[in-house]
């Protein structure tokens, strides 16, 4: 990619964002940041400490020591950590520190692909293709459970799907930068397609932004 392509993805949980902006970053060549990793690693600190989650000061303390560099996705993986990850990211201090961070990952040369609640919206509202990605909760409580089923777990699908709904909702009524699509996303509702089906739906979004901006120059 030899012009600079700035990809920001959104949604609500479990939608498939990640699993689109890892595809997109490779087959365009740029850094992807899984932002909701970021909120994570917040949350993992304050429960490792022993600290509260509803202590603003210390959650935004946690968020000044998050590394983007060494985020371990594993660690990060468990479903306490994500549900924690939505309670600290109600505290402005704690979004102020991690979109600092998060932008500067943005404005490195070339691009990049960043996925989350509010890149769109908030973290890089200049960039040059916004997704929305969303599917039905109850497609995305079914692809959580066969995710987990994969990797030799097990879990119940009405529990996903509850977690989902209330993690879904707390994300979508805090004050600071809500869940929601950007006014020029483009939104791609991915219920009734595959992986593949999104993938080739949002680089048809892309190269058209692509080609018109080549034309306009
Ligand atoms: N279009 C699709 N069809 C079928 N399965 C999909 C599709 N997109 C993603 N998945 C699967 O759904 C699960 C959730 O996807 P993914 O982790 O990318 O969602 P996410 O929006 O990044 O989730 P989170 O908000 O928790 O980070 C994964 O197992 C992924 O392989
Ligand atoms: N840009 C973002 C990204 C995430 N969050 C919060 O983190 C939680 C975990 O995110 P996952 O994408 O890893 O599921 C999520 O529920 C949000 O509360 C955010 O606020 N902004």
């Amino acid at each position: 990619m030899d012009q600079n392509l700035l990809i920001a993805i959104d949604g609500p949980a479990a939608s498939g964002k990640g699993t689109l902006a890892r595809r997109l970053a490779d087959y365009y060549h740029l850094p992807h940041l899984d932002t909701g990793l970021t909120y994570r690693a917040v949350a993992h600190r304050m429960i490792e400490h022993g600290l509260s989650l509803d202590d603003a000061e210390q959650a935004a303390d946690a968020a000044r020591k998050v590394d983007l560099g060494n985020l371990d996705k594993g660690a990060l993986a468990a479903h306490a950590v994500a549900d924690a990850a939505s309670r600290v990211a109600v505290f402005p201090q704690v979004r102020r520190v991690l979109v600092e961070k998060q932008r500067a990952f943005a404005n490195q040369p070339g691009g990049a692909v960043l996925d989350g609640r509010d890149i769109g919206t908030v973290v890089c509202p200049n960039a040059d293709v916004k997704l929305y990605i969303t599917a039905s909760p109850e497609v995305r409580a079914g692809r959580r459970l066969r995710d987990i089923e994969s990797r030799g777990g097990s879990a119940r699908v009405e529990d996903i799907l509850a977690d989902i709904v209330k993690r879904d909702e707390r994300d979508s009524a805090r004050a600071d930068s809500p869940l929601r699509p950007a006014e020029d996303a483009h939104l791609l509702d991915t219920s009734e397609m595959s992986i593949e089906a999104a993938f080739r739906a949002a680089r048809a979004i892309i190269d058209g932004v692509l080609a018109k901006r080549d034309t306009a120059s």
